[in-house]
């Protein structure tokens, strides 16, 4: 999986001020990746980033479903502490399996199903995400090392087996509310997300 940098703008936020950079996929050219950057993040020292997987309705909607616009705020806040550091917006809604597809999932969910039995129910694997075209990204910007924001093991392995450098994991969790209690419990139990209870 191959991407090719489109252009670059500022992007004034509540966090400060990032550096917006465009990504087009070569094979599915609707999909378009987005990269926040913060500082200067060529200096040759491990860059504080995340890897946010996109997801309309915690990122945009304010949905309590789940705990993405929370961690994405986070994210933006540390990095603006630190006043260096990456964000990897994916276009990869609902795990992989498309915003329509993460309806379908939330409408069994609201009959009783987890987040896990309701992608299988629809045929789907839990976690369909695919993170190869970091790799490009990462060799765009001259990244080498990574300070990975996640509760995530599988993301750590994934990139990993990348070839990609993390050398740290920073825990990520905020967000807990009422609504995603039960979320958040399956997320551990059955994904194997670094939860506290
Ligand atoms: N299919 C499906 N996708 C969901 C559901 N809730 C959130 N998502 C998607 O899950 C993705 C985020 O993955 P998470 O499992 O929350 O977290 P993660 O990225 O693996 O791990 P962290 O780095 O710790 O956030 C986004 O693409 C969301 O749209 C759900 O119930 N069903
Ligand atoms: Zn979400």
């Amino acid at each position: 999986m191959t991407v090719k940098f489109i252009e670059s703008c500022k992007l004034p936020t509540p966090f400060g001020i990032f550096d917006m950079h465009g990504f087009q996929d070569e094979q599915d050219p609707t999909k378009e990746h987005v990269v926040l950057t913060m500082g200067d993040i060529k200096l040759d020292e491990p860059v504080l980033a995340r890897v946010h997987s996109e997801c309309l309705t915690g990122d945009g909607l304010f949905s309590l479903r789940c705990d993405c616009g929370a961690q994405l705020q986070a994210a933006m806040h540390k990095i603006s502490q630190e006043g260096r550091g990456v964000i990897f917006y994916l276009r990869q809604e609902g795990r992989g399996i498309g915003l329509l597809n993460k309806i379908r999932a939330y409408h069994l969910q609201d009959a009783g199903a987890d987040t896990v039995e309701a992608n299988e129910r629809l045929g789907f694997g839990a976690d369909m995400r695919d993170y190869r075209m970091l790799r490009p990204m990462l060799d765009h910007f001259g990244i080498r090392q990574l300070r990975l924001m996640t509760n995530n093991p599988r993301k750590v392995n994934a990139l990993t087996d990348l070839g990609i450098d993390v050398v740290e994991r920073m825990p990520h969790e905020t967000g807990r509310n009422p609504h995603n209690a039960d979320y958040l419990r399956t997320k551990k139990g059955k994904l194997g997300h670094l939860l506290d209870e």
